[in-house]
C-alpha cells in the first residue's frame, strides 16, 4: 500500500511518481518531525532564527537562492500535500486518476489470476473474527424469520436455540478479511476493483469488513440465514436497512460508496441487458445526505475517484441548483407530470446535468426540488438514500428536512443506511420508527416484496472518542488563561507551562459560536512569525463565510498553506483531515458526541500521535463532566488495547470524581445553546460577566502596538509631571519636615 496515498486525500499520487526520498519524511510533521515548524525546539528561536536576516533579505531582493530556500521550507510543511507531487489542478487529477485506474486494473485482474478466491469462514471463524475486530451486528424491530445463531462467548461454540426467541437477535455475517474478495465473491465490476486498489486500499477497515457483506452479500453471507438453509438463487435477498455505528475516521464513506456504486452498475447493467430506455440512465437513482457543505464536497471528491471510468456519475448540489423533475422521477401531489419551476422568486437557476448520485446537504436538496405545486414531492427513482452523520441529520436542527426527502423516497426497494460514530438510542428508535412507518404507509409489508430487516452494527465501544489520541483536559480559569493556553501551543519555547502539552501545526481549533471564532482569529492573526508566513498560516471558517471563501480556505487547510484554522462545529463531522496533529476545544464542546467528532478529526485511520486538548475555565465546571466521560471512557480502551500512556496525559481519577455531575436538564440546555455567558459575549454584549467572557476582537499585536503608545504617552505624561513637580520643589524652600 502506498503510504503516501493513503496521506492525502484529495491528492492522486501515480504509480510512476517517484517514491519519496526518506529525507522527505519531514514533509508530514506527525511522521516523525519532532520540531516545531517554525520555532526551533532547542532554543526557541523562529524556525529561521539564524537565518532571520537572510529571510528578510528574500524580501528584498529576492535572488533565486533565497527563493529555493522558501520553496524547500514550503515544501516541508506541505503536511497535506503528501508524496514528491505538487498540488495539480482538478482536471489534471482527474485524469491522472484515470491513467492510474487503467494501470493498477491489470494488477486486481492479476491478483485474482494468482489469488482467485479466498474461502469463505466457518461460523465458528466468523464469529471469531468478528468479536476480535469488535464487531457487533443485530437485528432490530421485528426480526421474525431470522433462525439465528447464537454464539456461546464462554464456550466459542455456535449453537442454534431451540424455540427460544431473541428480541435482538446477533447475527455473524461473513466477514470480508480482503477487499479481493469484493470482486471474488460480491462479483463487484473490476473498474471499481481497480479503482478500489489505485487508490491504495488493499485491506478493508473493520467498518468495511462488517458492512460490505451485510451490503452486497447474499441472506447466508449476511448471516440472516444459516448456510445449512442454502436459498435458490431466484429468491430474493432480503431488504436491509442498516444503522453503521463505526469510531470517526474507520472509513465509512468507503462503505457506504462501494454498495452505492455497485448498486447502480448492476442496475444500469440490468437495464441494458432489457435494452430498457436509455434516457433511463443517468437519472438520480441515489441520494447521499451529508449535514455541511465540506463534508458534501468531500464525498463527491472520494465518490469521482472510486467510480472513475465505471460511467456512474457524482454531483454535489451547489446553492440556486436545481434539479430537473425529469432528473430525479419528481412528482408534486396529484400531478402526475413533473413541473419545472425555473424562475421561482424571479431569480433563474443553474440545472444540475445528468447525474446518477447527488450529494447534497439536506436544506439545499430541498430547495432543488421545491416547486410551486402544493402537495408532497415524491421522488419514486431514488433507490440508495444514505445519511452520512445520520444523528445530527435527524436531531432537531435538521430532522424535519431530512423526513422530508426520506418520506419522499417512495420507491419500494429503497436501502437506506445511516452511518455515524455516534448514534444515541433515541436517535436509533426514531429512524427504527421511521423506517417502519415509512414502509406501512407505502402498503410494504415484510411478505408483499421480500423479508425486510433493519440491522444495527456497531464497530468497537460504541459513542466512544477513538483510543488512539492523547486526551488534555486543561484547566484555564479564565478567558485570559485559555488565550495564553493557545499562545503556549503556538509558541511551546515561551515560559513553560507543565499543564500544556505540546501540539504541532496543523491543528484545528474550535470556538463555540461564529463571532468567537472570527475574534479568535483577529486575536492571533500576527501570532505566527513573518518569517514563518505570518498571518496567512492562520485562518478562520465558518458558515457565514461564501460558498467559494469556504472552499479556498479548505483547499489551503488540505494543501498546508494554512496551519491553523479555527472553526465552529462546522468542520466537526466527518471531514477527513490526514496529516492532522491535533485538535483544541478552545470552548468546551456542547455534547458528549460532540467532543467525539470534533478529537475524531485527529488521528484518523489509526495514525497515531494526535493529540486533543480541551481548555476549561470556572464557567464550565458545571458542563464539562459531559467531556470527563468520554475521555475516561477512552482511557479505558486504552488500557484495555495495552496503548501506553504518556505522562500527564489522560484524566486523573480525582479530576472525574470532583467535576459535578451534569443533569438531565443542563445537559438538554448545554446541548442547544452551549455555555450561555459565552453566547451573552455575543448576542447581548455587557454586563460583567459578558467582558468576563470576552475575546478580544484586536490581534494581539496591533494590541502590544496600542499599549506600547499607551506606555509612551503614558510615559511622557509622568515625566512631565515629575518634572513639574521637580521644579516646583526646588522652586520651594525647604522648610524642615513637619512636628
Ligand atoms: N480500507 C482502507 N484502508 C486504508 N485507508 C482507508 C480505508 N478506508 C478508508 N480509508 C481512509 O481513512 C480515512 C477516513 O475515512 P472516512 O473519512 O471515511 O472516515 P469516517 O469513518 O467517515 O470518519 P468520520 O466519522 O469522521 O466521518 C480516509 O482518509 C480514507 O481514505
Amino acid at each position: 500500500m502506498d503510504m503516501f496515498k493513503l496521506l492525502t486525500r484529495s491528492s492522486n499520487i501515480q504509480k510512476s511518481a517517484p517514491a519519496p526520498k526518506k529525507s522527505s519524511s519531514r514533509q508530514i510533521p506527525s511522521d516523525g518531525f519532532s520540531g516545531h515548524p517554525y520555532q526551533d525546539s532547542e532554543n526557541g528561536d523562529a524556525f529561521f532564527g539564524n537565518e532571520k536576516a537572510k529571510s528578510r533579505g528574500t524580501k528584498r531582493k529576492r535572488s533565486g537562492v533565497e527563493e529555493k530556500h522558501d520553496d524547500e521550507l514550503l515544501g516541508q510543511l506541505d503536511f497535506f500535500r503528501g508524496g514528491a507531487r505538487s498540488p495539480v489542478s482538478s482536471e489534471k487529477q482527474a485524469m491522472d486518476s484515470e491513467k492510474g485506474a487503467t494501470t493498477r486494473k491489470l494488477d486486481v485482474q492479476d491478483a485474482h489470476i494468482t489469488n482467485p478466491f479466498i474461502p469463505d469462514l466457518s461460523e465458528e471463524e466468523g464469529w471469531r473474527t468478528l468479536k476480535r475486530h469488535k464487531l457487533k451486528v443485530t437485528v432490530l424491530g421485528d426480526a421474525s424469520g431470522i433462525q439465528s445463531s447464537h454464539h456461546d462467548e464462554q464456550k466459542g461454540t455456535t449453537s442454534e436455540p431451540v424455540g427460544k426467541k431473541n428480541a435482538h437477535p446477533q447475527i455473524s455475517p461473513q466477514p470480508l478479511t480482503s477487499f479481493i474478495q469484493l470482486r471474488s465473491k460480491y462479483g463487484i465490476s473490476k473498474k471499481l476493483a481497480g479503482n478500489l486498489d489505485a487508490q491504495g486500499y488493499t485491506e478493508p477497515s473493520e467498518v468495511q469488513m462488517g458492512s460490505l457483506p451485510l451490503l452486497l452479500g447474499t441472506d447466508e453471507d449476511r448471516g440472516l440465514i444459516s448456510r445449512r438453509d442454502k436459498r435458490s438463487e431466484t429468491e430474493p435477498r432480503a431488504d436491509i436497512d442498516l444503522l453503521t455505528i463505526a469510531p470517526t475516521g474507520s472509513g465509512k464513506t468507503l462503505g457506504f460508496l462501494i454498495h452505492v456504486l455497485q448498486g447502480l452498475l448492476e442496475s444500469r447493467k440490468a437495464q441494458r441487458e432489457t435494452k430498457a430506455d436509455k434516457r433511463s440512465e443517468h437519472r438520480v437513482q441515489a441520494l447521499i445526505i451529508a449535514p455541511t457543505h465540506e463534508l458534501a464536497d468531500q464525498i463527491v471528491n472520494e465518490g469521482r475517484k472510486l467510480a472513475s471510468g465505471t460511467g456512474i456519475k457524482i454531483s454535489g448540489l451547489r446553492k440556486g441548483m436545481r434539479l430537473h423533475p425529469e432528473l430525479v422521477g419528481l412528482k408534486h401531489g396529484d400531478t402526475t407530470q413533473g413541473v419545472t419551476d425555473d424562475t421561482s422568486g424571479g431569480h433563474t437557476h443553474d440545472f444540475l446535468v445528468k447525474t446518477d448520485i447527488v450529494v447534497s446537504t439536506p436544506l439545499l436538496f430541498l430547495h432543488a426540488i421545491s416547486a410551486k405545486q402544493s402537495g408532497a414531492a415524491s421522488l419514486p427513482d431514488i433507490r440508495f438514500l444514505i445519511l452520512d452523520e445520520a444523528d445530527v441529520l435527524l436531531d432537531p436542527l435538521f430532522r424535519e428536512q431530512t423526513l422530508g426527502i426520506w418520506t419522499a423516497c417512495t420507491n419500494a426497494s429503497l436501502r437506506t443506511s445511516l452511518w455515524s460514530a455516534t448514534i444515541g438510542s433515541s436517535i436509533e428508535s426514531l429512524a427504527q420508527t421511521f423506517i417502519l412507518d415509512r414502509r406501512r404507509n407505502l402498503g410494504l409489508t415484510s411478505s408483499s416484496i421480500s423479508q425486510h430487516y433493519i440491522v444495527r452494527l456497531v464497530v468497537g465501544l460504541k459513542d466512544s472518542a477513538i483510543p488512539n489520541v492523547a486526551h488534555r483536559l486543561v484547566y484555564a480559569a479564565s478567558e485570559q488563561g485559555k488565550l495564553l493556553a493557545l499562545r503556549q501551543l503556538l509558541h511551546p519555547s515561551g515560559a513553560p507551562a507543565a499543564a500544556i502539552p505540546s501540539l504541532q501545526p496543523p491543528f484545528l481549533v474550535f470556538t463555540q459560536t461564529i463571532p468567537r471564532a472570527i475574534a479568535l482569529h483577529s486575536e492571533l492573526l500576527y501570532d505566527i512569525p513573518f518569517e514563518a508566513g505570518g498571518s496567512s498560516r492562520i485562518a478562520v471558517l465558518h458558515s457565514n463565510l461564501s460558498d467559494s471563501a469556504r472552499a479556498n480556505i479548505m483547499a489551503g487547510f488540505r494543501k498546508g498553506e494554512i496551519w491553523i484554522l479555527i472553526t465552529t462545529d462546522l468542520l466537526s463531522r466527518g471531514v477527513d483531515f490526514r496529516g492532522l496533529n491535533g485538535v483544541v476545544n478552545y470552548d468546551i464542546p456542547n455534547t458528549g458526541a460532540s467532543y467525539v467528532h470534533r478529537v475524531g478529526r485527529t488521528g484518523r485511520q489509526g495514525r497515531e500521535g494526535g493529540v486533543a486538548v480541551t481548555l476549561y475555565t470556572k464557567e464550565d465546571i458545571p458542563y464539562v463532566k459531559n467531556v470527563a466521560n468520554v475521555i475516561a471512557a477512552s482511557e479505558r480502551a486504552k488500557e484495555k488495547h495495552n496503548v501506553a500512556d504518556n505522562e500527564g496525559e489522560g484524566m486523573q481519577k480525582w479530576l472525574l470524581d470532583a467535576l459535578p455531575n451534569v443533569s438531565k436538564k443542563t445537559r438538554k440546555e448545554m446541548k442547544r445553546k452551549g455555555v450561555e455567558s459565552r453566547r451573552a459575549t455575543t448576542e447581548a454584549a455587557g454586563g460583567r460577566g459578558a467582558r468576563k467572557m470576552r475575546i478580544s476582537t484586536k490581534s494581539g499585536y496591533d494590541r502590544r502596538l496600542e499599549n506600547k503608545k499607551k506606555g509612551v504617552v503614558d510615559g511622557s505624561r509622568k515625566r512631565l509631571v515629575q518634572e513639574e513637580e521637580g521644579s516646583r520643589l526646588e522652586d520651594e524652600e525647604w522648610e524642615g519636615i513637619d512636628d
